[in-house]
């Protein structure tokens, strides 16, 4: 069994402090030392996929110690405990199981009788089947007429992911002739969310996916009831238009009124779970069932990788050590995401729950407070769009901010054109490789206004094309890159208490419960 400590006591970690500053990253990225390090520091990911960390404020020194750390803390250990079904959820006394969602790595893990991989294995099938038929018309309408789109309820972990996803793979589905249904997603509670997306869509040849684990959260279920009133203003029986995709024991599960429920369970997190059915329905029905079984194809591949001990062979475990380096030790408060390919553009969004709600705590796992700052603040947007908006902070700003590029060879639809020479996807990997080398290397003016000091880190994701398996790599790079984060901080990543407090104050003021600056704000906003 692992032990887990605090960061601080780690005498691994008082070395890797004494590092502090170590590498000058404008000095090491220049000339034919810089194209030695670009060439030296990349590492193998799944599907295709590379991480290079050359732009990072890494020598042979920095690795060594992090190695250390990694060993001292006990990472792949942590790991395997994992996903060999430990309660590695200490608050909610759950395992943590999204790794089974699409391989088992290690042990059958059985509950109650259950193995957790056929029943995982069970609900995909069952997601599989449903979006086959609804593509044959074995599923239509009342007046048997096929289904042409569907549209997802639901919110935080049961939309940004599947969302993110969704318009990931919506132009490679077109120009590969997998695209069955369009997609389309209601979240917010704000009733000009579902109106506007009722609008756009033809109610009578819709399906309503509504997703929700626990099947209590007001937003949905308020969302709910508005299509369902929708649906039967427009002649139409909601029953014959929505499924449900929930936990066994929430009490969406013990409706009638669904065309189908397909299950998950309290061992995958709503933020990991785009992996299970939350993901696996829309995607399937979007898709079909192939394409969602090829992001989870290139997830495993990811996270078989995130089993090796040797940090330079293991991406997602050597950016989490890279990622705790920079915010514990040189003090950096946030990481920006950057993907230059427009698929990409929610997937910032989706890590921003992924990471903040995972590592964003105060408290180890024990329940007692740590003396080290933990999850940094996470955004991001597609560039170049983000050049021409906060680019102008990352580069001159008082604050260091590490970046995380990731960017393709090849665009999805492979619709360009030839202007000045260059391609339009020439053009935007042109940007990104540009803006590594203006980030690290500066450049000296004497007007101080035109001065860039450089300095600043960032690795790249690289990759041939974003397919379905590049993008399953991806979402699990980045899920086992927190999770190691959070075995180094010595959090419970897998829960999200912070979020309750809130949620019970705005259940009060609509119930009329209030007092003091609840009570007045309740008024300015006439509820
Ligand atoms: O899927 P649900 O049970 O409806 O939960 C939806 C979301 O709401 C909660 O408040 C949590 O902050 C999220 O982690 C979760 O993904």
């Amino acid at each position: 069994m692992a032990t887990w400590k605090n960061l601080d006591t780690l005498a691994s970690y008082s070395k890797l402090a004494e590092l502090k500053g170590h590498v000058d990253i404008a000095d090491a990225m220049a000339g034919e030392k810089g194209a030695e390090r670009v060439k030296k520091y990349s590492t193998p990911m799944a599907a295709g996929l590379a991480y290079n960390y050359a732009a990072k404020q890494i020598d042979e020194t920095v690795l060594d110690a992090l190695a250390k750390l990694a060993d001292e803390a006990e990472l792949i250990e942590k790991f395997q405990e994992l996903y060999n079904g430990a309660v590695i959820n200490t608050g909610e006394k759950r395992m943590v199981l999204h790794h089974l969602a699409r391989k088992q790595q290690g042990d059958a893990v059985v509950v109650d009788g259950v193995d957790k991989r056929e029943f995982y294995v069970a609900q995909q099938k069952k997601a599989a089947d449903f979006a086959n038929k609804v593509h044959a018309g074995e599923i239509t309408n009342e007046n048997g007429e096929k289904f042409t789109s569907v549209v997802q309820i639901g919110i935080g972990g049961s939309d940004l992911g599947p969302r993110a996803l969704y318009i990931a793979l919506e132009n490679w589905a077109k120009a590969n002739n997998t695209f069955k249904m369009e997609a389309k997603f209601i979240s917010n509670v704000d009733p000009d969310d579902a109106a506007a997306v009722l609008a756009s869509v033809d109610l009578a040849h819709s399906l309503f996916i509504v997703v929700s684990k626990s099947g209590t959260t007001l937003e949905t279920l308020t969302n709910e009831a508005f299509v369902k009133n929708a649906l039967v203003k427009a002649g139409l029986n909601p029953s014959k238009h929505m499924l449900a995709v929930t936990s066994e024991t929430s009490p969406l599960a013990k409706s009638e009124d669904y065309l189908t429920a397909i299950f998950m369970d309290d061992y995958i997190g709503g933020r990991y779970s785009s992996v299970s059915g939350v993901g696996g329905a829309i995607l399937s029905l979007a898709f079909g069932p192939e394409v969602f079984a090829q992001i989870l194809e290139g997830a495993a591949a990811e996270d078989t990788l995130a089993t090796n001990k040797n940090i330079l062979e293991n991406p997602d475990m050597l950016d989490a050590l890279i990622g705790v380096y920079e915010r514990n030790v040189q003090g950096y408060p946030a990481t920006a995401v950057l993907p230059y390919s427009q698929a990409l553009s929610r997937f910032p969004a989706h890590l921003q729950q992924c990471d903040m709600e995972s590592n964003g705590k105060s408290v180890n796992r024990f329940g007692e407070p740590v003396d080290y700052v933990t999850g940094p603040v996470i955004f991001g947007e597609p560039g170049t769009n983000g050049q021409h908006s906060f680019y102008q902070l990352l580069h001159q700003g008082t604050d260091i901010v590490p970046l995380q590029f990731i960017g393709f060879k090849k665009s999805q639809l492979g619709v360009d054109v030839d202007i000045e020479n260059s391609t339009s996807q020439q053009k935007l990997c042109a940007n990104v490789a540009a803006q590594i080398v203006a980030f690290a290397c500066g450049k000296k003016d004497e007007n101080l206004n035109k001065d860039f000091k450089g300095g600043r880190p960032s690795s790249i994701i690289i990759g041939e094309e974003l397919t379905p398996a590049a993008l399953g790599a991806l979402l699990a790079h980045f899920e086992n890159k927190i999770m190691f984060q959070g075995f180094l901080w010595n959090l419970n990543s897998f829960d999200q208490e912070g979020v309750q407090l809130g949620k019970v104050l705005a259940k009060r003021v609509l119930a009329h419960d209030t007092d003091g600056a609840l009570k007045v704000y309740s008024d300015l906003l006439d509820i």
